[in-house]
């Protein structure tokens, strides 16, 4: 038995109306018992989808995720999402700390740590993102940047059940790139160190997830690259046949 059970996750950005269920629910109905008995799915769809997305997924294997979470339970803070909303919502996780949030927001290290403690506090999985730009891989900085991310980004305490971490090169998103298997693998690696490092047997438990123009065509590959436990899929994830299947890959 593996030691991580796979995760596959679609995180479907800044896309999708209220007719994209219908696509959703097509996901759902593809999740069938050999599937779900090999992977765990699970779709991050904008706010605005979450309950019907809950809706369309409940008695199913697929868990609904948000995108983003304020650090704080709740207040004046116009336009954002508490961690407790989500969770209220149905939600079982959310993403902090993905590059497009701290390029198009300015987020930082400490900011995505808090929004990851107030994961915790709602009771929902964090999934921390990290990764290098292009620049950053080119200047040989890869393994350090990925490093200071994840030790800045990541709470202490963290356990296998409460936290995963998605490894995303800025550059391999929506792009069509991606690293070669042995860079994915010593990222991964280094990520896998750390965090045994820091937490000892529960870093262990903490699955390690690959992002970045992954799709049914690669998939196969880079989910069997060591200490790749499942994909955070962006584009793939939007159409149910291409998202099932990457998860196919596990079959
Ligand atoms: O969160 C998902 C990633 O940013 C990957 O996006 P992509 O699969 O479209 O490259």
């Amino acid at each position: 038995m593996k030691l991580r059970r796979p995760l596959v996750a679609g995180n479907w950005k800044m896309n999708g109306l209220k007719a994209s269920v219908a696509e959703f629910t097509r996901i759902v109905e593809g999740c069938d018992g050999p599937l779900a008995a090999e992977v765990d799915l699970m779709v991050c769809p904008p706010a605005t989808l979450l309950s019907a997305f809950v809706a369309a997924a409940a008695g199913s294997d697929v868990a609904i995720g948000g995108q983003d979470c304020h650090a704080k339970p709740c207040g004046a803070h116009t336009g954002d999402i508490a961690a407790e909303m989500l969770a209220d919502a149905g939600a079982r996780a959310v993403i902090v700390g993905h590059s497009e949030r701290r390029c198009d927001h300015g987020e930082t290290d400490a900011q995505v740590r808090a929004k990851a403690e107030a994961a915790r506090r709602a009771g929902l999985v964090a999934i921390v993102c990290v990764g290098e730009t292009r620049a950053e891989r080119e200047a040989g900085q890869a393994l350090d940047i990925v490093r200071g991310q994840l030790a800045g980004s990541v709470p202490d305490g963290a356990t296998g059940a409460g936290l995963i971490v998605a490894y995303e090169p800025v550059w391999a998103i929506g792009t069509g790139l991606t690293p070669t298997n042995e860079d994915i693998a010593e990222v991964h690696a280094a990520l896998r160190a750390a965090l045994n490092a820091r937490f000892g047997s529960e870093g262990e438990a903490i699955r390690l997830l690959y992002g970045g123009s992954v799709k049914a065509e690669n998939a196969g590959e880079i989910l069997a690259v060591p200490d790749v436990d499942g994909a955070l899929c962006g584009g793939a994830s939007l159409k149910a046949e291409a998202f099932l299947a990457i998860a196919r890959s596990y079959l």
